[in-house]
């Protein structure tokens, strides 16, 4: 991945124009497998400078793809006569640097924290006992296993990193599912247990929440049981994953 920076220094009475020409520029970019996303934006102090921000998948798709593309041709009808304005046009290769600031909550945070999580686990297991197609899967389950998944689900939520530092990480997680050959009926009712106890210990049940929440679940589900397979080899290091608000995210009145 590469950010290339464009900026401009237009003079006053072109504004509205350079602007129109990108909007419909704009198009080439949302038609082009090489741009991952874009952004024009225009300085609060200075208003004649104008940065634009693309996110190209790596120089070369952008040099020897984009650049000798059909799509480039369009994209340079429209912006051609702003060419003489441009003051740098660079690529960036991102750094580790980067995260959200605090105006969003995190799912943890939304959800109620620690607590609330130790209390959705704790709700969920003992259904899982007593469940039929469960039980014989966690016969020798661990009496601390339910606050282990709370810590698990608090840092993919944007919690505290407790799994990893105290917990051994995806690795040990990844490890416990090794070779249990988890059917499909088995994650379903998983699913559908996990949910009814979302319910029950009244996690929030706002919409956008939920929908983040479920897709978490959806997904990490689907991947214990393709790593459960006999004989699968996943990968055995990789950071936790962190789950976000997704498309909808959370209503701020
Ligand atoms: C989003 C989905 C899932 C998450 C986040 C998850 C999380 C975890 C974690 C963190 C552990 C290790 C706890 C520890 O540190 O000891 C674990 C163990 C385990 N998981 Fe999952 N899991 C998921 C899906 C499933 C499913 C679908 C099944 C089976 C239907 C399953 C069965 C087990 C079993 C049998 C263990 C070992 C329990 C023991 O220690 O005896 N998991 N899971």
């Amino acid at each position: 991945m590469t950010v290339e920076y464009i900026r401009y220094r237009v003079p006053e009475d072109r504004h509205d124009t350079f602007e129109a020409a990108y909007t419909r520029a704009a198009a080439c970019l949302r038609a082009a497998p090489q741009c991952v996303d874009y952004e024009l934006a225009r300085c609060e102090e200075e208003p004649s400078c104008h940065i634009l921000r693309i996110t190209w998948t790596s120089v070369h798709d952008h040099l020897e793809g984009f650049r000798k593309s059909e799509n480039f041709a369009l994209f340079f009808a429209e912006i051609r006569p702003y060419v003489p304005y441009i003051e740098e046009m660079r690529h960036y290769r991102p750094t580790a640097v980067h995260g959200q600031g605090g105006s969003i909550p995190t799912l943890y945070e939304w959800a109620g924290g620690a607590e609330a999580l130790e209390r959705l686990t704790e709700r969920f297991y003992e259904h899982v006992v007593t469940d039929d197609l469960l039980k014989p899967l966690f016969a020798h389950m661990n009496s601390d296993h339910p606050r282990y998944v709370a810590m698990w689900l608090s840092e993919v939520f944007g919690g505290p990193s407790r799994y990893t530092d105290e917990r051994g990480g995806y690795p040990h997680m990844l490890s416990k599912h090794l070779g249990r050959a988890i059917g499909e009926p088995q994650r379903r009712r998983w699913v559908s247990l996990l949910l009814d106890a979302a319910d029950e210990v009244g996690l929030p049940g706002d919409p956008e929440f939920r929908a983040a929440f479920a897709g978490y679940i959806e997904w990490g589900t689907r991947l214990a049981v393709e790593n459960s397979r006999p004989g699968a080899d996943p990968i055995r290091q990789a950071p936790v994953p962190h789950w976000g608000w997704g498309v909808a995210p959370p209503y701020l009145p």
